[in-house]
């Protein structure tokens, strides 16, 4: 329980706040220890994160970090063991930030977690949704709710994440003001629950990665996922080439992104392109298979970089 001018939060050992969630200033003296594992997320206590790592792996001590580089860094730093970040929502589409983040650091995906978020409009006790005329709350959640939002005609305000709106909403002990995030946040935070699940459709999964340092040893004793970035020569049909490599080995594709290629150095000399970019693509085949080795060494023709960034285990389950 920790207690701040005179509110007091249920909240975890991790975000005293003195201190706050781990930042990348704060890493270096923030070591590891202890028998269970421990795994970074971004957000507050009470965030869905929170919850998804708490799925992932039960039992963990989910350390809240402030931003989504800082639980990259806190893996590669060996503060924590793992760290689960969003990738994709079924209603909001792809976290770009954490796609930029995998090319950009050296981790592995070694799982993945779908996650059913069920989103609640909270506000301080006694205030009704009529007083309501601004709500805060992390911009995915925000496009998540955005029939129910527009209906009430409240402003949106974006902040890092849900339960750090319900907090901030919280201690500031506004009455104009609500947030949109979890259950668990408003019971947290002292908050009521003004509606629940408005989320534009019941059906809003979010999927989130479990990385770490080391890579998975892929198998085939269950259903893996594979998830791949690459880059391509300029050319007529290149992708078309590049994703045929798995349509003739029948392999499903589940994901498909692409995103810009900032690293101008590396452009050929001469070039004028300004838009490069690199593909991220997911699918239905462990790394173990000769079948995925196959169409692997196949796209290497075409590619002009390639990376695994993991073989693992898929979500199967159906929320
Ligand atoms: O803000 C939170 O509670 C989060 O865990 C972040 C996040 C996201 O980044 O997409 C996770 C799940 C929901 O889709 C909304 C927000």
């Amino acid at each position: 329980m920790i207690s701040v001018v005179g509110i007091e939060f249920n909240c975890c050992s991790y975000c005293p706040i003195s201190t706050g969630p781990l930042t990348s200033a704060r890493l270096a003296n923030s070591g590891s220890g202890g028998s269970r594992l421990r795994v970074a997320y971004q957000g507050v206590c009470g965030a869905y994160s929170e919850s998804a790592a708490q799925k992932a792996y039960p039992n963990c001590e989910a350390v809240p970090c402030d931003q989504f580089e800082t639980a990259f860094e806190a893996v590669e730093g060996w503060t924590v063991d793992r760290a689960v970040l969003p990738i994709e929502n079924s209603l909001g589409g792809s976290i770009h930030r954490n796609y930029d983040l995998l090319l950009r650091h050296k981790l592995h995906i070694v799982g993945e977690i779908k996650y059913a978020v069920r989103h609640c409009l909270l506000a301080n006790p006694g205030v009704k949704v009529n007083d309501l005329k601004r709500v805060l709350s992390h911009p995915q959640a925000l496009a998540q709710c955005e029939y129910t939002l527009t209906r009430l005609g409240l402003v949106r305000e974006a902040v890092d994440d849900t339960a750090g709106a319900a907090k901030y909403v919280a201690l500031s002990k506004l009455e104009d003001t609500g947030a949109v995030a979890s259950s668990a946040a408003a019971e947290i935070y002292g908050l009521d629950i003004l509606a629940e699940d408005i989320q534009d459709d019941s059906d809003n999964v979010t999927r989130f990665l479990m990385l770490a340092r080391d890579p998975l040893i892929p198998g085939t004793y269950r259903p893996f996922k594979t998830s791949i970035v690459f880059s391509l020569e300029e050319g007529p049909g290149i992708l078309f080439k590049a994703l045929a490599v798995f349509a003739m080995r029948d392999i499903n594709l589940t994901k498909i992104e692409s995103r810009p290629w900032r690293r101008s150095s590396l452009r050929p000399p001469g070039s004028c392109r300004c838009f490069h970019y690199m593909f991220y693509v997911d699918f239905e085949e462990s790394m173990a298979s000769d079948n995925a080795q196959n169409a692997l060494k196949h796209l290497e023709e075409f590619a002009t970089f390639l990376r695994v960034l993991g073989s693992y285990p898929a979500d199967t389950t159906m929320l």
